[in-house]
């Protein structure tokens, strides 16, 4: 019945539910298993978790290899719930923020048997909501009366899917860098962050648009952070394409490279007690690059752009579009905003994850 919620919007509601602190159902062949997010659980609803079957906590890989827990599966690790573990030891066991000063929390058993699904598919919506991934799963006889209940087949693929970005408006918006230029907002269906394309001037559909993929950066491009490059990237870009009298600039809300703001924020208190871009990522149990740059294809494509030429220093994104079916023509260097704060940063982006200086 079309009243009824599709699986997209059962994610939506699953990721707000796990947002606000509640367990989500998933449904699989061995049964119903109930999922917290970590970082939201209340200690009622973790002393209920507890009584249930199998409590286990499940974490990222990532986040397995910093603890030295050992990981099973490829990508992630399940922890049984300590009989005695309370909400202080499930955030130490996610959160990374008290590594240094509590290291109390092994060595940490972890299980062989079982069925990872259910875990993966926590962890994938943790993520997803912008949480760290972590997650307490507990076998239940049935589903408690209004939770949300998503069946598991289907799910972590429906997860892994770009979803579908129809173009809610556009407007002009005249801006310093180019006068006629208008602004197109998309909506996913799964009721994840909306993205925008920033269109300047009138550009042909018939040959290669100058482009750029930005990813939001609170931080760099509202507050002017000199830890990045971001804000003078964005400017610099829209002012190229502005000279050029068109281009189209892709502003993706994938804030942190796809951890969310609160998670970018982490990172940042590891960097201050030395940890680097890319090994704070980790310890917090990401990946170095959690953005999915399909998502720009699909913007392209949606706008009518077969080809461009894109103004990057990351030879991923080129990769990324390409394998999406853009024809990435050329790629133009955009070397601007070099501070003295930020070149550890990026000379830690050139030596571990390909951008190029
Ligand atoms: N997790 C994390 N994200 C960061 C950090 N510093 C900046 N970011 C994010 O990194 C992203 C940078 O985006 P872009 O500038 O589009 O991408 P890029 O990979 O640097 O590639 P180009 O700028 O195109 O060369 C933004 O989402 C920022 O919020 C950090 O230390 N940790
Ligand atoms: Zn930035």
């Amino acid at each position: 019945m079309s009243l009824l919620p599709s699986l997209s919007d059962l994610i939506a509601r699953a990721r707000t539910d796990l947002r606000m602190g509640l367990p989500v159902a998933l449904r699989g062949p061995g049964g119903i298993v109930l999922a917290a997010a970590a970082e939201t659980l209340g200690t009622e609803r973790l002393a209920d978790l507890a009584h249930l079957e199998g409590p286990a906590l499940a974490i990222t890989r990532r986040r397995a290899d910093t603890l030295k827990a050992r990981a099973y599966a490829a990508d992630l690790a399940r922890i049984p719930l300590p009989r005695d573990a309370d909400l202080h030891w499930i955030r130490a066991v996610a959160d990374p923020s008290g590594d240094l000063a509590t290291p109390m929390k092994g060595p940490l058993q972890t299980l062989r048997a079982g069925d990872d699904a259910p875990a993966r598919a926590a962890l994938a919506l943790a993520k997803s909501a912008r949480l760290l991934p972590a997650a307490l799963l507990a076998g239940a006889p049935d589903a408690p009366e209004g939770l949300t209940v998503l069946p598991l087949d289907g799910l972590h693929a429906r997860l892994a899917e770009v979803p579908d970005l129809p173009e809610v408006v556009a407007a002009g918006l005249p801006i310093a860098a180019h006068v006629t230029t208008r602004l197109h907002v998309y909506r996913p269906t799964d009721g994840a962050e909306e993205h925008y394309a920033v269109e300047i001037g009138r550009p042909s559909r018939d040959a290669p648009v100058l482009a750029r993929l930005h990813s939001a950066c609170f931080t760099g491009d509202v507050l002017g952070s000199l830890k990045c490059d971001c804000g003078p990237q964005l400017h610099a870009a829209l002012e190229q394409m502005g000279e050029a009298g068109a281009g189209v600039l892709l502003y993706l809300n994938q804030e942190g490279r796809g951890i969310g703001l609160s998670n970018k924020m982490r990172a940042y208190s590891l960097q201050d007690q030395g940890f680097d871009t890319v090994e704070a990522n980790h310890r917090l149990g990401f990946e170095d690059d959690e953005r999915d740059f399909r998502i720009g294809a699909r913007l392209l494509d949606r706008l009518g752009f077969r080809a461009v030429r894109l103004l990057t220093n990351n030879p991923r994104k080129v990769d990324r579009l390409r394998a999406a079916g853009i024809d990435v023509v050329e790629r133009v260097p955009l070397k601007v905003g070099q501070t003295r704060f930020n070149h550890h940063y990026l000379a830690t982006k050139a030596a571990k994850s390909g951008h190029l200086l």
